[in-house]
């Protein structure tokens, strides 16, 4: 098989001028450093082709690990509320806060092996390794009869957790065809917040049941089950059978996934693919193999680039406070007067998954830095706004002490509570709440395993900071001093985005990690974005 030099990704002399060559790809196999970033895809290339039903198929196969993130995630509220004394004794808070923080901490740990074990392993290994762990993890909760078993199960699960929510959109993500990789990658979000709202309901349904949350934990057996039987079917994805040299397999996947069979354009997809992402490391060791693969990480500018990209943006994710809302709405909630916390929090989750809907639909086409720089300060906005009425209805508290009991006479304040909340939390879930999960886009296979373990690592360390010091936080600076600080973090967030996040959609995973070689290339990835986009087919 020829390599195509009149390609885009391997031709040299195009027009950016910005994407001088200051990396070194200290490994063999790793394409030409001296390509410029590419031109747009045009008739004659696989990525104008029909896209395959198949591949939809397949993303919704892989989103169950989606549904199992958000569902073993969400339903820890609602079992708290009900657990009682089934685990021998009343839960104290820090019980509670042990109980909730072990999903976190096992996710932590799995997030950073995760992208190890899916190039030593494979995609589709490592999806099927993540349930046997949702499943075992769940069968330890639900056989519970101690605090410190149910920690453990929480804990076990949480490796799970770590484990699906980097190997998932890193499966779809290889699979997807250019133009809807967004788009796929949101499906897997909008597959977590789905699980949210669905553990939310049940955890609703279950409130008044006898050992109710032992069904709702056993629940999420179901799903794992059917994910683990189906994925023993699945391919791998053509970008790691390339790294692997399986190149037969990777043609065939690909014409299952474009719907063509025309030889000379798989071919050249192929040929792409192996200029990107062959990658050889026979004859080292493994602790030689991890090595390379750390400096490489670092001390090529390019993948470095990607690092401080994808981490900062995992890090906005999480510290923008969102978690906080999703574990402690019904607090809050309940705190500011409403009677039926419980409802009114199912009303955030709802808002989380109808607006991730919004991101899946335009995330393509408006593009990920675009939605990113038009939603991170309405993020602000409803946290200053939630700030605000806290402060008012704080004043209101002080001068009336028995307000807080009369739950007839919820105050207006409340309500705006409520609807800023709800704003931070559209323009949350149309933006940061999806758009960091793209993260395996930006590194090359070489990195791309252990970057993206970092850049998830982040995401759950994050989780567990805030979700751990929220409380104390309301206690010690007050609600009102606590989501100003969140609105300031988001602030930096939208500085971070503008200075450092190009233009992705629309571009091959190929044509990305050029972009990056040089600089973060705002313009030019705008460019060639646009130009991207005009040359598929409608
Ligand atoms: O993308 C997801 C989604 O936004 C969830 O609602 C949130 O709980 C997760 O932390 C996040 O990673």
């Amino acid at each position: 098989m020829s390599l195509d030099k009149s390609h885009p990704v391997a031709k040299s002399g195009s027009s950016s001028s910005s994407s001088v060559d200051e990396d070194t790809h200290i490994m063999s196999g790793m394409g030409d450093p001296q390509a410029e970033p590419t031109e747009p895809f045009t008739e004659g290339n696989l990525e104008a082709e029909k896209i395959s039903p198949f591949v939809f198929v397949l993303v919704s196969l892989a989103s169950i690990s989606g549904f199992l993130f958000g569902y073993d995630t969400g339903y820890v509220s609602g079992a708290l509320v009900v657990i009682k004394e089934d685990l021998g004794k009343v839960l104290s808070n820090g019980d509670k806060e042990l109980i909730t923080a072990a999903t976190s901490l096992g996710a932590l740990l799995g997030g950073v092996i995760a992208g190890a074990l899916c190039d030593f392993f494979g995609r589709k290994w490592v999806i099927t390794f993540a349930n046997i762990l949702f499943l075992v993890g769940a069968a330890i909760q639900c056989g519970a009869h101690a605090v410190w078993t149910m920690i453990g199960g929480r804990f076990v699960m949480g490796w799970g957790v770590g484990i699906a929510s980097l190997c998932a959109p890193l499966y779809i993500s290889e699979l997807a065809p250019s133009r809807i990789r967004g788009r796929l990658v949101v499906l897997n979000v909008l597959a977590i917040t789905g699980g949210q709202l669905v553990a939310y309901g049940i955890g609703a349904g279950m409130a008044h049941v006898n050992q109710g949350w032992r069904i709702l934990v056993g629940l999420s057996m179901v799903p794992a089950f059917v994910q683990m039987v189906i994925f023993f079917f699945m391919p791998e994805t053509p970008r790691y059978l390339v790294r692997k040299n399986k190149l037969e397999e990777a043609k065939a996947v690909l014409s299952k996934t474009y719907c063509t069979n025309d030889e000379a354009l798989l071919d050249r997809k192929l040929d792409e693919l192996l200029l990107y992402n062959s990658y050889n490391q026979s004859g080292l060791s493994t602790t030689e193999r991890a090595k390379t693969t750390i400096r490489e990480l670092y001390f090529t500018p390019s993948n470095l680039r990607a690092l401080i990209i994808a981490c900062g943006l995992q890090g906005i994710q999480q510290f923008c406070g969102f978690n906080s809302l999703m574990y402690f709405s019904a607090t809050i909630f309940e705190v500011v007067g409403f009677d039926n916390a419980t409802a009114v929090s199912i009303i955030v989750a709802g808002t989380n998954f109808v607006f991730t809907i919004v991101a899946f639909m335009v995330i393509d086409r408006i593009g990920r830095r675009r939605i990113l720089l038009g939603t991170i300060w309405g993020m602000s906005l409803g946290l200053i706004i939630n700030a605000i009425a806290f402060h008012f209805l704080d004043k209101e508290k002080e001068n009336n002490p028995t307000h807080e009991l009369d739950k007839d006479n919820v105050s207006d304040w409340a309500y705006v509570v409520l609807v800023a909340q709800l704003v931070y939390v559209a323009f949350y879930a149309t933006g940061i709440g999806n758009v960091p999960w793209q993260q395996s886009e930006l590194f090359p296979i070489s990195v791309r395993g252990v970057g993206t373990g970092m850049a998830t690592a982040t995401n759950w360390a994050g989780s567990l900071v805030v979700s751990s010091t929220f409380l104390t936080m309301l206690e010690n600076i007050t609600p009102t001093g606590t989501f100003s600080f969140y609105a300031g973090l988001c602030a930096l967030g939208q500085v971070f985005v503008f200075f450092v996040y190009p233009e992705t959609s629309g571009l091959d995973l190929e044509q990305i990690q050029k972009l990056l070689t040089g600089g973060f290339n705002i313009k030019e990835s705008v460019r060639l974005s646009n130009e991207a986009k005009k040359g598929y087919k409608k």
